[in-house]
């Protein structure tokens, strides 16, 4: 087994665990009313990653429930557009629950990272207040990826689909998305290159929003995503260290200058 399948299936026993939690949560039903996460994307829209840990490099935050709200407010702060949260506990040091929290005081949409593979995880996602739901092709196959997107559809759910290579994006193209995530990590070997977004994007049709995930680091990376006109950056790992470091002053300019020259 490779890294992901062996996250993704302690990922479904952890979900199994909670089931009646998410018995109590259907009997409350969700709170607030769904945000698109797609319309929030604009060339460029940084999606900032709530992401306390990750099974290869360890624990980013060592606190992530005192934590949080800081995060978030910064995230906010700097021009964010949306908010990624991870919601794995064991692998990740994510919590479900971050979710209706971050709801309480932040009008971004949220999008909902975890290792899908039931319907009921969706639900479970949908209940707390999430926007959006990652689905990875390399989990899922064809036929998969179809039912769980036609399910987060028909909740009002927007999908982050994820792909990493030529033949995924071949079957994520089949379902016609309004989202497609080009992770620049290979998530069975770890190995990062951004270079991966440039060279997949180039197939995809316009009308499809493009996120690049994963390693970014650089505002020039960003400058280059924004000038191949990709909408998204999703960024964790350097997010947690602007602000522990409190520098995120010149990505906060960049955003707020991109934000002046789109206005005409
Ligand atoms: O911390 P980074 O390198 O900026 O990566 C963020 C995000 O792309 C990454 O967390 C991620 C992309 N796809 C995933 C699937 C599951 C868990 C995590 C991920």
């Amino acid at each position: 087994m490779n890294i992901l399948e062996e996250v993704s299936k302690r990922e479904i026993e952890e979900f199994n665990q909670r089931r009646e939690f998410l018995s109590l949560l259907k009997k409350y039903g969700r709170i607030y009313p769904v945000i698109s996460f797609s319309n929030a994307l604009t060339p460029i829209s940084i999606i900032g990653e709530f992401k306390p840990a990750s099974p290869v490099k360890g624990t980013f935050i060592k606190d992530p429930k005192k934590e949080i709200r800081n995060f978030i407010d910064v995230y906010q702060n700097i021009g964010c557009k949306a908010i990624s949260v991870l919601t794995n506990k064991r692998d990740f040091k994510g919590d479900p629950l971050y979710i209706s929290y971050i709801k309480t005081f932040c009008n971004l949409p949220i999008l909902y990272k975890n290792f899908i593979l039931l319907e009921d995880q969706i639900e479970e996602a949908f209940l707390l207040g999430a926007d959006c739901v990652l689905l990875i092709v390399s989990i899922l196959g064809e036929k998969r990826l179809r039912d769980l997107y036609t399910f987060a559809n028909k909740l009002g759910l927007d999908s982050l689909i994820e792909i990493h290579d030529e033949r995924e994006l071949q079957v994520a193209l089949e379902i016609k998305p309004k989202i497609i995530g080009i992770n620049n990590r290979n998530l069975k070997t770890f190995e990062v290159d951004i270079n991966n977004t440039f060279r997949l994007s180039k197939a995809i049709p316009a009308e499809i929003k493009i996120v690049s995930e994963s390693g970014i680091k650089s505002l020039e990376e960003i400058d280059r995503l924004l000038k191949y006109g990709i909408s998204g950056a999703l960024i964790g790992e350097t997010m947690v260290n602007l602000v522990h470091k409190t520098d995120y002053l010149k990505l906060k300019n960049f955003l707020t200058n991109n934000k002046a020259k789109n206005a005409y």
